[in-house]
């Protein structure tokens, strides 16, 4: 970071590593060197916090431009012992929901809150405590910053840390600072100190942090790849079902769907009740599990579930049922087969075995 002669902040990116002396305000960390580990941080907080300003200044970039945030937004900051990838994430309502999904990789974090609006205290409150309980966060460094110090101070720290909750000193540090343009040039002494409290805190923690991240990044990929087969599969079986649907209005149909997918069955069945009274000519003895015969078999099962298929038919042509379940053979011979016209008229008549 340099400064012209007007006193203007020169922005410039240091999320490429460069040769020499960093680029950032924190000229007291920075200057690369061959040996920097490399960690993950994050950047939590409601929207309108700051902390996409904190992070355009901590990189020495423009903080007239910073937009609320969707999504998340990451950067690379380059300490003397550390290559930090930050990420900064939307802290809109609908958005914080991703923010547990970076929570395995990170070393530490930054919980930035608004201290100038009391009316939103109880709200950072819920979500710091959220992200404090979570699992793969807790016990991790973070460094909590009440911003926006310079509009306000009628809230004063004892009253945000009594809606807060106690601070764990061990893996927690509470700064006040200020982030506005007003304060461009310097960094707070604050923030500043605040910083290298959490970089000190990762570098004697590291080893211990470091085989965490591993492990607990590696258990959540892997949690994250089994999901999204299981949505795929999911997903093909629902393209199945779907597909199952329209094969029957074609007489060509797995019917293994009538009782394997109990949410879409009722709908399967509809279709077929449909199909059959209707003028297309479809045979319910296609309709088959997959059934294991006493001798170990596995034997195309004809099948009809009284409950979804017969039941609504026989209401509708208020007809009497007693015996519960028919085989499609038994059906046709009391309703006939579809004939060819749109209509199919029944006749209101006893079922096999009633007696008029
Ligand atoms: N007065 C004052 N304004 C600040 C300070 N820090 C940030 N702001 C302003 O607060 C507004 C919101 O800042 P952002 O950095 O976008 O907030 P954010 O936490 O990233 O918000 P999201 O991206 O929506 O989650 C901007 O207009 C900033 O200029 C501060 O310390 N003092
Ligand atoms: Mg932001």
């Amino acid at each position: 970071m340099q400064e012209e002669s007007d006193g203007r902040i020169i922005k410039q990116n240091i999320s490429s590593c460069s040769s020499q002396c960093c680029n950032c305000l924190f000229h007291l960390f920075g200057h690369c060197c061959w040996c920097r580990k490399r960690i993950v941080l994050v950047l939590l907080g409601l929207d309108g916090a700051g902390k996409s300003t904190l992070l355009a200044k901590l990189c020495g970039e423009d903080q007239n431009h910073v937009i609320p945030t969707w999504g998340f937004d990451k950067r690379t900051w380059n300490t003397r012992k550390f290559q930090a990838s930050i990420y900064d994430l939307g802290g809109g309502k609908n958005i914080r929901g991703i923010w547990s999904h970076y929570f395995a990789e990170v070393y530490g974090s930054i919980f930035v809150l608004d201290a100038s609006n009391d009316l939103r205290m109880l709200e950072v409150a819920n979500e710091f405590k959220k992200v404090v309980k979570d699992a793969h966060l807790n016990g991790k460094p973070m460094l909590v910053v009440a911003n926006k110090r310079d509009l306000s101070f009628d809230l004063p720290t004892s009253a945000i840390l009594g809606v807060l909750g106690p601070i764990n000193s061990t893996y927690q540090a509470f700064i006040e600072c200020n982030c506005s343009l007003l304060n461009n040039v310097e960094v707070d002494q604050q923030l500043n100190n605040g910083l290298e409290w959490l970089l000190e805190t990762i570098q004697i923690n590291y080893t211990k942090l470091h085989s965490r991240v591993k492990m607990e990044s590696t258990i959540q990929k892997e949690k994250e790849y089994t999901s999204i087969i299981e949505r795929q599969e999911e997903t093909k079986g629902f393209k199945a079902r779907k597909a199952t649907m329209v094969t029957l209005n074609t007489q060509s149909q797995d019917t293994k769907s009538f009782n394997m997918h109990d949410q879409l069955q009722s709908n399967v069945n509809a279709k077929c009740i449909n199909a059959w009274i209707g003028s297309i000519d479809i045979d319910p003895t296609m309709c088959t599990y997959k059934h294991v015969n006493e001798k170990g078999q596995e034997i195309d099962e004809p099948y009809v579930d009284y409950e979804k298929f017969m039941q609504p038919l026989m209401e509708e042509y208020d007809v009497n049922v007693d015996e519960p379940n028919y085989t499609p053979n038994e059906i046709i011979a009391f309703f006939g087969k579809p004939s060819d016209e749109n209509e199919y008229n029944l006749e209101k008549r006893n079922l096999p075995g009633q007696t008029t």
